[in-house]
């Protein structure tokens, strides 16, 4: 296969899938990956290289990833244009190959494109955007006690408000609608209807249903002892509460869920441990403040997705920050990893931010493709990387006689943990 300005790996062969869906992983298999703006020139090489000595490690030369590189954001336009954000053959390749990892992309605010991360999430239908919350000893953190927050969230990744459905205030269309919901729908609370945006919030039965299917199948499959529903539906009714009473409702019909003392709250006998899981919810603003003040009463966390957007670095600041907090954007056969921050301009290439975030979703990669005993190294270096104190500005402003280090001197660091084993 050629493309118009992707080079494939000579020695790369693809990832395949298997009848039953599991992937067919070859010893050299082709992984496309996006260097992402701003901080991605950064982390995104930096990660490559340390997963690159963890494979090399872990299988003595006998297996490598082939890296591939695809184009989107700033890099896709130098390449293919002016207008072209998102070439079509990257989403292609992403597609094809599988399994990917990207670097993080700039969305402007209030005007110019729409985020690129959210619309290959939406072009692949990549609904689950799963980010583990883990705590590595030694690890700075605002909290007393952060080995506390032990958390796996599943964001709903492909609707509610970030479905994109907006019209600008004093353009035709919104007035059009604002018309349309005060005639024909007598919603008459648009409180200033000559000077209002408007946004739509779409939110599915079979969305939300998928979503809350893959968070309680992690709990049964990671022995977890509970998954809870975080919403606003008592404000956003249809919306937000009716993702919480879909959910409720398909714990009780696909896993057999039953009511705790006739309260909404459902629990699970796990079919793999015997163990209950509980089924519960919680309304947003009230979950904000318990992860902080009673971490340990949540595990599995399903919600939509601009509450998981928000949830996801509120969580990750308890850990350390979003220098650490990895994550996945995912589907029955296709899995793109990223770190869970952005292209954090004011660093754009400084070689200055924590790696750990991508090298971290990195090692998601390796465990979803079954490389463990390679994810294993990582982990293993990245504990003793952080407890030498040798580490990146993010963790050594709060930490006490710390050596800052460079992004790519921490990747070095952990390159030195990997060949000492
Ligand atoms: N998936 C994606 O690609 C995402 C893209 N974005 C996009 O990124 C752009 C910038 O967004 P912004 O809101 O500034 O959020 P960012 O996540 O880019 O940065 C916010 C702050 O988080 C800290 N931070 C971020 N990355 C790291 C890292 N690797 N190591 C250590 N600290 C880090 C820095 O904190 P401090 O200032 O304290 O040092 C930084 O100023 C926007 O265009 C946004 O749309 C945002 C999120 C996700
Ligand atoms: O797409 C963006 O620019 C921001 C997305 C984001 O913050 C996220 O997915 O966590
Ligand atoms: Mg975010």
């Amino acid at each position: 296969m050629t493309y118009q300005h992707i080079q494939v790996p000579a020695q790369g062969q693809k990832i395949t899938l298997n009848a039953n869906n599991t992937l067919n992983v070859p010893a050299h298999p082709i992984i496309p990956f996006i260097e992402g703006d701003g901080v991605g020139v950064d982390v995104t090489p930096v990660m490559r290289k340390v997963v690159d000595a963890a494979v090399a490690k872990a299988y003595a030369g006998e297996r490598k990833l082939e890296w591939m590189e695809v184009y989107a954001g700033a890099k896709a336009t130098q390449r293919y244009g002016a207008d072209v954000w998102l070439p079509t053959e990257t989403v292609d390749v992403v597609k094809e190959h599988l399994v990917s990892i990207k670097g993080p992309l700039t969305t402007p605010v209030g005007g110019g494109i729409r985020s690129l991360n959210v619309t290959l999430r939406q072009q692949l239908d990549l609904y689950v955007c799963l980010r583990p919350i883990q705590y590595f000893d030694g690890v700075p953190s605002p909290l007393k006690e952060p080995h506390k927050t032990n958390m796996v969230i599943f964001r709903e990744n492909s609707e509610d408000i970030y479905a994109g459905i907006e019209f600008q205030a004093d353009s035709e269309k919104a007035q059009k609608l604002i018309a349309f919901l005060q005639n024909e729908l007598g919603a008459n609370k648009v409180r200033f209807p000559q000077t209002s945006g408007i946004g739509i919030k779409p939110v599915s039965k079979e969305g939300t249903e998928r979503l809350v299917r893959k968070a309680i199948q992690y709990a049964i499959d990671h022995d977890k002892p509970s998954v809870t529903l975080v919403h606003k539906g008592n404000i956003m009714k249809f919306t937000e509460g009716a993702f919480r009473d879909w959910g409720y409702a398909l714990a009780k019909r696909e896993f057999g869920a039953e009511e705790i003392d006739g309260g909404v709250w459902l629990r699970l006998k796990n079919p793999r441990t015997g163990k209950n899981i509980a089924i519960k919810d919680c309304i947003t603003d009230a979950f904000l403040q318990q992860i902080l003040l009673r971490p340990v009463e949540y595990s599995v966390i399903a919600t939509l997705n601009l509450n998981g957007d928000y949830i996801s670095d509120a969580l990750a600041a308890q850990v350390g920050g979003i220098g650490i907090a990895p994550g996945a954007n995912m589907n029955e056969t296709v899995a793109m990893f990223e770190a869970t921050h952005g292209t954090a301009p004011k660093y754009a290439g400084k070689d200055y931010v924590n790696p750990g975030s991508s090298i971290l979703s990195a090692e998601m990669l390796l465990r979803h493709i079954g490389w463990t005993e390679a994810a294993d190294v990582i982990i293993r270096a990245m504990t003793k990387s952080i407890q030498s104190k040798h580490v990146t500005y993010d963790f050594a402003r709060m930490m006490e006689s710390a050596v800052q280090v460079s992004c790519s001197g921490f990747g070095d660091i952990l390159i030195k943990h990997i060949e000492q084993e």
